[in-house]
């Protein structure tokens, strides 16, 4: 009775035949979210023994996202081995200044977890397994702990990185990565797989597997490796496959793949689902859509999102923006043919979007405008960039997100070079003052 009480998310856009192979047991009415079944976890495990899987979870990006999905697989009763790969040696210090732990709060309750491993990697990629460290005090501690190269193969990783730096991440750890691993990507915007096909697995037959995902649940910051569960949203996930756009093929995916899509589903805080590609790809779009507006204003204005409902200027350039945006969407040759496109991306129903997310998040920084204030370089090359390549190729002159695009990347470029010194780039250009004819 008591596994009944303890119910296991299962909340699915589709019902997955791998759920359907155990036996499960509906907990309340009918239109329950949560199911639960009385052999999940012993199923779990043979999944990846029988896969010949480690059952390990590496990821990769240590922001609000990936701190969130680690402590999420933590506070699961038979929580997988996690390993977070750390990039550089300022994070895996401020870990050990957090005792090794991530810490989540929600509704202002805080829930602290620990026992994850650590993977450092050094200035010639080589990685190394850092051991945990005794946090109680004592006179023996080392002050850097001993490490042991690891460079062995990663069945299952989940990468968090912001779109623009995927690619780099990716760089350091794709000789860790086999056509048998499967490696989850959650960013915002799109084209980033585009990019990782062509410079990191060039090759298909020797491309890991990939899932994409759409991740909707808001985070904000608190200290380092503390963050706050502002709104809970949804995590949708789609393997990548050749199979049909419209069917969730489980036969088609590799056992690495199944595990981590079990894995993920099964984990109730990340509310994550499973989608067809097509589907995935309909969320996708209309993330990118709120990410296109919401994102760039609140960065030119710096603004919270909420304060971009409060102006009548904000809702004709919202409006303006949308327009381009729809009209991309509905022309690209990929949604040809998916049937209710044209409502479902109409500039009216996108708007109505982005004001409930506005609203929903009104007190939030927007991530872009996070990375704008702390002077890092942002995703607009992903989000309204895209819309200006994807535009580009259908003859569709997006001008004004070309325009917010460079805008926002001024803004951001005039951060940074104030801090270094900078030169004018059009200093053949000059305007006479006198005369504000441009002098020669
Ligand atoms: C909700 C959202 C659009 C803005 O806070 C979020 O996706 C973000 O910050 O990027």
């Amino acid at each position: 009775m008591r596994s009944i009480l303890q119910p296991r998310s299962l909340w699915r856009a589709q019902p997955l035949t791998t759920c359907l192979r155990v036996q499960f047991r509906v907990i309340s009415a009918p239109g329950a979210r949560f199911i639960t079944t009385s052999n999940q976890e012993e199923y779990e495990t043979s999944l990846y023994e029988r896969g010949g899987l480690s059952g390990r979870v590496h990821i990769l990006g240590l922001g609000n996202v990936g701190s969130f999905v680690a402590h999420s697989l933590a506070t699961r009763r038979n929580a997988p081995p996690i390993t977070l790969c750390m990039h550089n040696d300022h994070i895996r210090r401020d870990f050990e200044r957090k005792k090794g732990s991530i810490s989540v709060s929600t509704h202002g309750l805080d829930d602290v977890r620990s026992g994850f491993d650590i993977e450092a990697v050094d200035e010639f990629g080589t990685w190394s397994q850092v051991p945990s460290k005794d946090y109680r005090p004592s006179p023996f501690q080392t002050e850097k702990p001993d490490t042991r190269v690891d460079d062995s193969p990663i069945d299952c990783l989940i990468v968090c990185t912001k779109a623009h730096r995927t690619e780099l991440a990716l760089r350091d750890i794709k000789h860790r990565l086999t056509k048998d691993s499967t490696i989850c990507f959650i960013h915002n915007g799109m084209g980033v797989l585009d990019t990782i096909n062509q410079t990191i697995f060039p090759d298909p037959d020797e491309r890991p597997n990939y899932i994409q995902s759409v991740f909707s649940h808001g985070l904000t910051r608190k200290d380092i490796f503390k963050i706050a569960h502002m709104g809970a949203g949804t995590f949708i996930l789609s393997p990548v496959t050749s199979g049909s756009p419209t069917e969730v093929n489980e036969d088609a995916w590799a056992p690495s793949t199944k595990y981590l899509m079990r894995l993920l589903t099964l984990t109730p805080p990340l509310v994550a689902m499973a989608e067809t590609p097509a589907g995935l790809q309909q969320y996708q779009l209309e993330k990118l859509a709120m990410n296109c507006v919401i994102n760039p204003l609140t960065t030119l204005s710096d603004c919270t999102n909420g304060e971009l409902l409060y102006s009548f200027s904000f809702t004709r350039v919202m409006r303006l923006l949308l327009f381009e945006i729809s009209a991309v969407i509905c022309a690209l040759p990929e949604l040809q043919g998916v049937p209710g496109v044209e409502d479902r991306f109409s500039p009216e129903r996108l708007r109505r979007l982005v004001v409930n997310l506005a609203r929903m998040t009104a007190e939030n920084t927007s991530s872009m405008r996070q990375d704008m204030q702390n002077k890092r370089r942002t995703e607009i090359e992903y989000t309204n960039g895209y819309i200006v390549r994807r535009g580009e190729e259908l003859g569709i002159k997006c001008v004004l997100n070309y325009m917010i695009k460079h805008m926002v990347t001024a803004k951001v470029a005039l951060g940074q070079d104030k801090e270094h010194g900078y030169v004018p780039f059009d200093l053949e250009n000059d305007i006479d003052i006198a005369t504000h004819e441009p002098g020669v």
